[in-house]
């Protein structure tokens, strides 16, 4: 803080503008500075945006960040969906000393050759040590930024994949129109009156849930949002028209965050059910015109509003997704072919592991029952610590109500993988491993499976998964697919509807929106706050700089537009009112003190008389080179 503040020590410095004094009442006056946002202005201000790190002012060139594991995708080291064996060593399995290789090569053979514990053991290790010193370089530099996820694993995702279920976007909302001072004029209409509209309200911008869509891959394209400003306000009684709201389409399942909070963080919603919307950065209120400033005493006040800004604000979404089925399984299970012939979906389909990198959803109907299901990218031994394509994915089955295990009847060891699944899901979240499960023993239609059939059922039985929760099929031909469904679908049945807990939860958001206590949205308007509701900070070390902020006294100085006296003079006057004044004297604020506001600064002068003020305010439009509108109209000056 003192150093960001000694940076403006400088310009703070230099010679006061020529001012009058007069006995009478105190007052802040605008300065040019005031009027232009001098750069004086801004470094100040800038200061003081450097302690309020909550508020959502990130610079708006702030590079955007699409990212899923917790490294940054550099190009570089482009992540190949290689097919071992054709794709030579670059196989994303390999490890240095190549120790870890899933062949498939080998046509009829088994698809993966494991490697021994050993090796593993110091695989793992070595990853461990990676994701480590990963961690360790992310704390050290933007801790916010790496912060969210850190979890992701040493492995570098495909951009393919980071980009399908996190994004991080801006949003602002429209500025309102400025109110326009005009007066009518018309033959046979002597003083005809102020006739000046109300600047329209800028639009807002509202993300609505899309089922059409399932990834936040958009969002790779399209980063910053802004909704339209509203039209100012014109002669004649005219309003003008509020700007138009920007809705972004999200995929159900979408959750937003503040920018750079933890996951552990409650997030600013969920949005699940199509449909669903949330207003994240709320358009500014269109500035009133002088039309509406006319009172008994004043019939003829020649001032107007700025429009209120938008608001901005950077979020990060999350998606995961809503199915009420996850696939799961060891790569090249059948999980795909699986989704295929359950739904009208068409995942890519192929005899390599990693085919699917990002997951697919399809609606099964069977029955007159639609049932949703997710297949999502197969799991290795070790996910946990970055194998493979990790375990983050996973997240994608948090909401499903049930999972189907894919086990792979052609593998060498059809039980070693289930069980190692099974404590890759207990590694992620032992709620996801306590889900209810049905297992289906793939690929029957090759002798090789079938002939184990018995023997792995057995085995099943004997880790306590029952009976009627393991099926065989065969994908390819079709075979035990619609037990299979049915199964999922009855089991389905006896578990409680998540979407009452669901409801709940949106009713609790709605009632936020709606109630005395608004959740904390980076983009909702605070029109609560009351104008004497202020905190005055200062910096008397160098020049003296007082900091008044406060929502409604910050957002008051921004739509006053110094051009007009009468504007100029109702700002002083409500800051006498609101007691800002009487803070400053209290702290001990002295002639020729900085006072800032918002983005705006001014200099603090004890003069208050009116005569005092036109001068100052006069002087300082023509020291900014802008003759004042209507600076002839002021009988009542008496200098
Ligand atoms: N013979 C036989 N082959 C099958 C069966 N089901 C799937 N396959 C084959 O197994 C291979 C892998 O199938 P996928 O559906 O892509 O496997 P996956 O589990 O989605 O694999 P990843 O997406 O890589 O994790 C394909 O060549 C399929 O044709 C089956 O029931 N019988
Ligand atoms: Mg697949």
């Amino acid at each position: 803080m003192q150093a960001s503040l000694a940076a403006c020590a400088g310009p703070l410095a230099g010679p006061p503008p020529a001012r009058r004094t007069a006995a009478g009442s105190s007052g802040l006056h605008a300065t040019p500075a005031a009027v232009q946002h001098s750069q004086r202005a801004s470094q100040a201000t800038r200061a003081m945006r450097g302690r309020r790190t909550q508020q959502a002012t990130a610079p708006p060139d702030d590079p955007p960040q699409l990212s899923l594991g917790s490294e940054a995708f550099d190009g570089e080291d482009e992540w190949q969906p290689g097919i071992p064996g054709s794709a030579g060593e670059a196989s994303f399995l390999d490890f240095d000393d190549g120790s870890f290789d899933l062949g498939g090569e080998d046509e009829d053979g088994p698809a993966a050759t494991w490697v021994t514990p050993e090796q593993e053991q110091a695989a793992l290790a070595a990853l461990d040590a990676a994701e480590a010193a990963a961690r360790g370089d992310g704390s050290d530099g933007e801790g916010g930024e790496e912060g969210a996820s850190a979890a992701g694993g040493g492995k570098r995702l495909p951009a393919e994949v980071r980009c399908f279920d996190t994004a991080r976007i801006y949003v602002k909302g429209g500025d309102g129109g400025r109110g326009c001072v005009a007066f009518r004029r018309e033959k046979f209409v002597p003083r005809g009156g102020p006739s000046g509209g109300n600047g329209g309200n800028g639009g807002s911008v509202v993300l609505e849930v899309d089922p059409s869509l399932n990834s936040l891959m958009a969002f790779r394209r399209q980063v910053h949002f802004r909704a339209d400003p509203g039209v100012p306000g014109q002669g004649s009684d005219m309003h003008g028209a509020a700007g138009r709201d920007l809705v972004v389409k999200v995929p159900p399942g979408t959750i937003v965050r503040q920018r750079g909070a933890g996951e552990d963080e409650a997030p600013l919603a969920e949005l699940l059910r199509p449909g669903d919307r949330l207003m994240v950065a709320a358009g500014g209120r269109g500035g009133r015109g002088n039309l509406a400033f006319k009172t008994a005493r004043n019939t003829a006040p020649a001032l107007a509003e700025f429009g209120e800004k938008g608001h901005e604000a950077w979020l990060d979404l999350e998606l995961k997704l809503v199915a009420d089925v996850g696939i799961i399984g060891v790569p090249n299970a059948g999980k795909s072919t699986l989704l295929s012939v359950v739904s009208a979906a068409k995942p890519k389909i192929a005899s390599y592991p990693f085919t699917t990198l990002v997951p697919n959803l399809g609606v099964c109907n069977l029955d007159y029952r639609t049932t949703v299901f997710a297949d999502v990218p197969g799991l290795l031994e070790g996910a946990h610590a970055g194998v493979g394509l990790g375990h983050q994915f996973l997240r994608h089955c948090q909401r499903c109500r049930l999972l189907v295990h894919v086990v792979d009847g052609t593998s060498p060891d059809p039980m070693g993988d289930y069980r190692a699944i099974r404590q890759e899901l207990e590694l992620f979240n032992p709620e996801l491993a306590a889900k209810p499960q049905i297992v289906a023993y793939n690929k029957m239609d090759v002798p090789d499976s079938s002939d184990y059939w018995e023997d792995v059922r057995e085995q099943l039985a004997g880790e306590g998964v029952p009976q009627d929760a393991v099926f065989a099929i065969s994908a390819v031909s079709g075979r035990g697919m619609t037990e299979l469904v049915r199964a999922v679908r009855a089991l389905l049945d006896t578990l409680p509807e998540e979407e009452e807990a669901a409801a709940e939860a949106a009713e609790g958001e709605e009632r936020d929106q709606r109630g005395a206590a608004p959740a904390p949205l980076p983009g909702r308007r605070d029109t609560a706050a009351k104008i004497g509701e202020f905190t005055i900070e200062a910096d008397l070390a160098g020049p003296r700089v007082w900091f008044v902020q406060g929502a409604a006294i910050e957002r008051f100085a921004q739509m006053t537009d110094w051009s007009y006296y009468e504007a100029a003079r109702r700002f002083q006057r409500v800051l006498v009112a609101a007691g800002v004044d009487a803070a400053l004297k209290a702290r001990g604020v002295m002639d020729g003190d900085t006072v800032v506001i918002g983005d705006l600064e001014f200099e603090y002068s004890s003069d208050h008389s009116e005569a005092g003020m036109y001068e100052r305010w006069y002087s300082e439009r023509r020291a900014a080179g802008v003759v004042g509108k209507g600076q002839a109209r002021w009988p009542h000056v008496t200098g």
